[in-house]
């Protein structure tokens, strides 16, 4: 069994992870961390869990953590777990952040995109950009596991194996996505209040957003050369998923069929990518609950275009569900240890 802790109890990825590792069988949670709620029960907060997680929160003791466990997430907001992590590694802990303290390269980006300066250089060298499906062989080796954010989950699986087959024009990529609410975390703010978000679709953060460098940094890192994006999210009324839909020119007049065979064939030895038959587009609902990314392709001959229609759960597989999937190849378990469930419908 493999010891591990969570920080940041009391949020929506902390209590999502702990729905996947409940029921994990090589992962036992030793500790919830919370600085809002030390000495409180779990079930307190979440009464969902009563008699089910048996766990008092407690505070943050780095020297104590690294004593009881050998693997810590990070469910904390930006520019937290960059001050933590560098003193557990230094004491051989493993460390997998929800956050994006770890995930950009460049500290400019990071200073305009997070407002502070980047964790230092020598602890960004050693953090691995988890995306499973690319990442694979580097994730095995992580002491720094950077997982990445839940638009760029959506938007790169969407994108990478046109890119990568170069059947695409690079500079014409045009992203129009839409969160469920989830994704602004537990805490309350005016935005996400219900009568704010309730029957309401909003555009936010045009042109600001923190994923724009984090797509473009690994959409350049598949493409050899820097690449650039237009990605404008969107917030809608549903508590969870994600949708991002992706406009790109074609290189050639394709078929729908040419392109969901080639990404058939490029997802066809990863479990939790599934790509849509022709004429077929999946939805959020189809992977609610789940660690799936859906994928639908069209090949508009008329205009030249592929648009590719990309679903995520933004907790799951844009979130706590790909942390663990992560920590499975950190391992060497089953990739799908523990996230084998079947998406919940209706
Ligand atoms: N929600 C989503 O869909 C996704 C979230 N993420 C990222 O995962 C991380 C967690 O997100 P989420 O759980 O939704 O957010 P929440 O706001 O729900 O939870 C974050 C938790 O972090 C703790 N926290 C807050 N402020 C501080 C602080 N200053 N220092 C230490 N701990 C603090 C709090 O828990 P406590 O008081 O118990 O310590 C809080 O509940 C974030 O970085 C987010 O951007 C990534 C992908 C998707
Ligand atoms: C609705 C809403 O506010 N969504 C969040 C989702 C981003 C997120 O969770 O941040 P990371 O994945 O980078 O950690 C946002 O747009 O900022």
């Amino acid at each position: 069994m493999v010891d591990v802790a969570i920080i940041g109890g009391t949020g929506y990825g902390a209590i999502e992870l702990l729905r996947f590792l409940h029921n994990h069988p090589y992962v036992q949670v030793k500790k919830v961390i919370s600085h809002s709620n030390s000495g409180t029960e779990l079930a307190e907060v979440y009464p969902h869990v009563v008699d089910i997680i048996d766990i008092k929160m407690a505070d943050l003791n780095i020297d104590a953590l690294a004593q009881e466990v050998e693997l810590v997430f990070f469910a904390t907001p930006s520019n937290v777990s960059k001050n933590v992590i560098p003193a557990l590694v230094d004491k051989g802990v493993r460390c997998i952040d929800l956050s994006g303290d770890f995930r950009l390269r460049d500290g400019k980006q990071y200073q305009t995109y997070y407002g502070e300066e980047i964790a230092s250089q020598e602890y960004i060298e050693k953090a691995v950009y988890g995306l499973p499906e690319v990442n694979k062989e580097a994730i095995k080796q992580a002491s720094i596991l950077a997982n990445p954010g839940c638009y760029p989950t959506a938007t790169t699986l969407g994108l990478i194996p046109a890119i990568e087959k170069e059947l695409v024009d690079r500079s014409s990529i045009i992203i129009d996505a839409k969160t469920g609410v989830s994704g602004a975390g537990r805490s309350l703010s005016l935005n996400v209040h219900f009568s704010e978000m309730n029957e309401n679709f909003k555009a936010y953060k045009i042109g600001v957003h923190k994923h724009i460098p984090e797509i473009e940094q690994m959409l350049s890192e598949r493409a050899n050369e820097d690449m650039q994006v237009i990605f404008t999210p969107h917030i809608v009324p549903m508590t969870r998923g994600i949708m991002s839909t992706i406009y790109v020119d074609m290189k050639d007049n394709y078929s729908t069929k040419q392109l969901v065979d080639t990404y058939q064939t490029y997802y066809q030895d990863h479990p939790f990518i599934r790509v849509r038959k022709e004429g077929v587009f999946p939805s959020t609902k189809e992977v609610y609950g789940s660690n799936y990314c859906d994928i639908g392709l069209y090949a508009d001959e008329r205009t030249g275009k592929l648009i590719i229609v990309s679903v995520i759960d933004n907790l799951v597989k844009g979130a706590s569900g790909q942390a663990v999937q992560n920590m499975n190849i950190m391992y060497g378990w089953e990739e799908a240890t523990g996230l084998d469930q079947l998406p919940i419908y209706p």
